[in-house]
């Protein structure tokens, strides 16, 4: 069970004075159960990458295939496919646009044809699982509330669609860090709970080394690294750095790391231990976690 990008490379407006290549020859897994992080410059085609996992647009060549089934295809399994992927775009809450929460978070199930039952289960597990209380807020409007909590009803109505992929493209751009913070604390909780796969892009690479247990690099519209966060906030410096990224000082982190004798490839212990030491250097010592 994978989503799996098989040479692929997509151009912008082919044929034309502004024709743009923006991914090229594109070779990558995504496991079932992963969180991924992926980072990288700006324009150095993220966003062109994960809008091809759920088919909103389709390789200019090569292939992307969802559990086996290539996302092209017009036969009907493809478009079951393309719907185990959510998408949360930037700025989702502009997407909103019923009169309660209710009926936002209910639209995508309802769409989907799901017996008035099913989508009012779906509705109350979406709510609890981005932390809104059902009876409170199920009948207020999307519009009153605050920038983090209209974004938690933007993306309860992908995940009452309940797909098996949730990527999701900033999620916490324009959010203070009390609503980036209770942002990722609803997409880490739904991924232990739920095993979801997530694919997260952003460009702070803080919250990547906290959360994602593997790390792609764009540059150039390839992926220049994949590994763990640690692997690739320390050897992998020189190539982020390469690609315009800033990257704290980590060679004294990656020894103190290695001195304490964390095993490298546990994903909790290393993503996390990596997170608090960014953070640590980025604030100086007085803030020192
Ligand atoms: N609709 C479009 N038409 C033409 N070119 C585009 C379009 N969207 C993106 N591009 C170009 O494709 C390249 C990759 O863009 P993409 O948005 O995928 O990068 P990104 O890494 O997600 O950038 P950002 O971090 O700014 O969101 C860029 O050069 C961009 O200018």
């Amino acid at each position: 069970m994978s989503i799996i990008f098989d040479n692929v490379t997509y151009t912008y407006m082919p044929g034309t004075p502004y024709q743009r290549t923006a991914i090229q020859n594109i070779n990558v897994t995504i496991r079932k159960g992963e969180f991924i992080g992926i980072i990288g410059h700006t324009g150095s085609g993220k966003s062109t990458l994960v809008q091809h996992m759920n088919g909103l647009i389709a390789p200019t060549s090569g292939q992307v295939t969802i559990d086996g089934i290539d996302l092209k295809s017009k036969a009907k399994e493809a478009r079951d496919a393309r719907r185990r992927v959510g998408m949360v775009f930037q700025y989702p809450e502009h997407q909103l646009f019923e009169e309660t929460i209710y009926q936002d978070i209910a639209f995508g199930p309802k769409n989907l044809g799901l017996p008035d039952e099913e989508t009012d289960s779906r509705v109350r597990r979406a709510m609890d699982f981005v932390g809104l209380d059902y009876e409170t807020f199920k009948d207020r409007s999307p519009f009153n509330l605050s920038g983090g909590q209209m974004r938690r009803v933007a993306i309860a109505g992908v995940i009452a669609l309940e797909p098996d992929y949730l990527a999701l493209d900033e999620p916490a751009a324009g959010l203070d860090p009390r609503g980036r913070d209770e942002i990722f604390g609803q997409i880490v909780k739904l991924h232990e709970k739920t095993g979801i796969t997530v694919i997260l892009v952003s460009h702070n690479m803080e919250d990547v080394a906290r959360f994602a247990s593997r790390v792609l690099v764009m540059n150039g519209g390839q992926i220049s690294l994949d590994g763990q966060p640690l692997e690739i906030f320390s050897t992998g410096r020189q190539e982020l750095e390469a690609a315009g990224l800033a990257v704290p000082p980590l060679t004294a982190l990656v020894d103190k790391l290695k001195a304490k004798g964390l095993p490298l490839s546990n994903r909790h212990l290393t993503a996390h231990d990596v997170a608090s030491e960014i953070a640590a250097a980025i604030r100086g010592p007085k803030h020192a976690e």
